[in-house]
């Protein structure tokens, strides 16, 4: 059912619709980009340009300074991307002199690897024409130096990253051309403000900058202002037909019913297809792995705490399709709410209105996230291209309508449809049930506010979703005995083990991948971890658990897509791919010692 509209509601962006349809009619072709990069398109199986592509490709090509504000997943990486290469290409007709033609700053390191892989992918057909690095990867000093000796076309960096190597002279933007800022509505909240500065600083005049931002933020103007010379602004609401984007629901509920619905949900596929599960901080990862185990439900982990290699590896086999859950925290959350007040200021979040007891502790404060071993420069919620997600659950709701927003966009990419569940602990249960408590979800009903607010504003209904709490009650008792099993002890250990075990792989899978970057089938990252007890009884679902109506009865249709086939059993097909690759009849060998060099076509 529509909400209804009250007059804080923006009114819906009508001309885009046949805007949209219009440009979409057009194609990459009309764009006049080198047909090199057309054939990179095509093999990407992109038909046709979105909308911030076919807005701001035109005036990048134009040479115009463009600030983008789009929608999560709605395809800015190659809205910026795309006429950069088809600039350099253009140069390389007239100059052989090898320079550093553009910059690309991003947030984390997740992103900076995707955008990496994306220039590889649009470059397939352009021989050696195009070259980039990523200065986030973990290699040297003295390697990077000579990296950027060689003057590639394209530096993908953090600020931080660019900044050292600014200062240090490794990295010289004397022939710069182009400076993109993607996410630029994150970039400041992970603390990167003097390395901006420092980057402002030593960039030459006259270089076109194009800021990309899925929210609009006082960050925003100020990086607009640092940066931009009377840029284009593009503000893009996409319409979506009914149905289409995320449908969003929440569950309010007491803290340990959290992990009886995540039981729930999962044992009985009540979601089809992959899911992320955000939670708020790293123990609470392991905790609800090791919860989800005891009924045989697999899950990979992402936190800041874990080797980048790892991160990257997990990323990269859940969008293959190798694995279905994601555990990921979001410890280095978004702060602040997406809109800038009439008055400039921006509204207050809920952590901030907690008073100086709570500061810090949701999102470390600068200082913080110096000194503690986790990096910095890690981020899921945001940018990261996951593929296929046909739901996020918001195990733990985050503290901000910003991150949020950033949150569900990992689901409904491109196009596609999905859903977010957020679990939500009214103001009465918290704290009611320790074990299971976590801090940031003492103003889980404030924050929700914010959220059905902001989500209202741009037409977005988040519904209350109700499970059938009577018909899940059978299950509290299976629940309660493998929440017992997950102690303090056992998070720990499974957090170091973990730890080790993954330290272990990024080793590997950094010598190894190097060499051989498309095996990436031998690592798994969902093995058990074990609780302290095992129990194996509770991997099965005995009939008496059930309502006699089916599982239906317990939540009803969830009313989204799943995004895969019934029959398809990926894991099994991954599997069989490894097996296929062993000699000697299924003999165990060692996959790292048997691959064999692949020709990269
Ligand atoms: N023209 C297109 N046709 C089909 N798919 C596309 C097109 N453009 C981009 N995509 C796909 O859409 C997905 C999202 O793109 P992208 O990551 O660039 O979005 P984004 O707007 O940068 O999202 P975020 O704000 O979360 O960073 C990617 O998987 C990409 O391959």
């Amino acid at each position: 059912m529509k909400r209804k509209l009250d007059e804080n509601d923006v009114p819906a962006p009508v001309q885009h619709a046949e805007e949209k349809k219009m440009m979409e009619e057009v194609g990459f072709a009309a764009l006049g980009l080198d047909t090199r990069l057309l054939q990179g398109i095509a093999k990407q199986n992109f038909q046709t340009p979105t909308l911030v592509q076919s807005k701001a490709i035109p005036l990048a090509l134009e040479g115009r300074d463009v600030l983008a504000r789009a929608k999560t997943g709605s395809g800015k990486t190659a809205a910026y991307l795309l006429p950069i290469l088809h600039s350099i290409l253009k140069r390389k007709q007239t100059s052989s002199t090898p320079s550093t033609s553009a910059l690309i700053l991003v947030p984390t390191r997740e992103l900076a690897e995707q955008v990496f892989k994306v220039v590889e992918s649009f470059s397939t057909f352009c021989a050696k024409d195009i070259r980039a690095i990523n200065l986030t990867q973990k290699v040297s000093d003295a390697v990077q130096r000579s990296l950027l000796a060689d003057s590639p076309d394209i530096v993908i960096a953090t600020p931080a990253r660019a900044s050292v190597n600014l200062n240090s002279s490794a990295l010289s933007l004397d022939n710069l051309a182009h400076l993109v800022i993607d996410e630029a509505d994150l970039v400041l909240s992970y603390g990167y403000d003097e390395d901006l500065q420092n980057v402002a600083k030593i960039m030459p005049k006259g270089v076109q900058t194009i800021l990309m931002s899925a929210t609009l933020t006082s960050e925003v103007e100020t990086l607009k202002g640092l940066f931009c010379r009377n840029p284009e602004i593009l503000t893009l609401e996409e319409t979506e037909e009914a149905g289409e984007g995320v449908s969003q629901y929440v569950v309010k509920c007491a803290e340990d019913e959290k992990f009886l619905l995540a039981y729930v949900i999962f044992k009985l596929k009540l979601v089809k297809g992959k899911c992320i599960i955000f939670v708020g901080d790293i123990d609470r990862c392991y905790r609800l792995k090791l919860f989800l185990e005891q009924f045989g439900t697999r899950s990979c982990i992402l936190n800041s705490e874990l080797p980048v290699n790892s991160r990257i590896h997990v990323v990269e086999e859940f969008n293959k399709n190798v694995y279905d859950i994601i555990i990921a925290s979001d410890e280095y959350e978004v702060l602040g709410d997406e809109d800038v007040s009439k008055d400039g200021e921006r509204e207050e979040d809920a952590s901030a209105t907690n008073g100086k007891a709570d500061e810090g502790k949701v999102a470390p404060s600068k200082k913080k996230r110096k000194t503690a071993k986790k990096d910095k420069e890690y981020g899921v919620s945001r940018g990261i291209d996951f593929k296929n997600v046909a739901c996020v659950l918001n195990f733990d709701l985050p503290t901000s309508s910003k991150s949020y927003t950033h949150r569900i966009g990992r689901t409904a990419r491109a196009g596609q449809t999905g859903m977010a569940l957020s679990f939500v602990i009214p103001a009465e249960q918290y704290r009611k049930h320790k074990p299971t408590s976590i801090e940031s979800a003492k103003d889980d009903e404030k924050v929700l506010a914010k959220i059905v607010k902001h989500q209202g504003k741009k037409g977005k209904e988040v519904k209350p979703y109700n499970f059938d709490m009577k018909q899940v009650e059978s299950f509290r008792y299976r629940m309660n005995d493998a929440l017992r099993a997950v102690t303090g002890i056992a998070i720990r250990e499974a957090r170091t083990r973990e730890l080790r075990q993954e330290l272990v792989k990024s080793e590997k899978l950094k010598r190894h991948f190097e060499e051989n970057p498309e095996d990436l089938y031998h690592l798994r990252h969902d093995g058990e971890l074990r609780p302290a007890r095992v129990q194996s009884h509770l991997k099965h679902v005995p009939d008496y658990l059930l309502p006699k109506e089916g599982k239906k009865a317990l939540a009803g249709d969830f009313g989204f897509v799943g995004l895969r086939k019934t029959t398809e059993n990926r894991i099994r097909k991954a599997r069989m791919a490894n097996k296929g690759r062993k000699k000697n009849g299924g003999r165990k060998v060692d996959p790292l010692k048997t691959f064999k060099g692949k020709v990269r076509k």
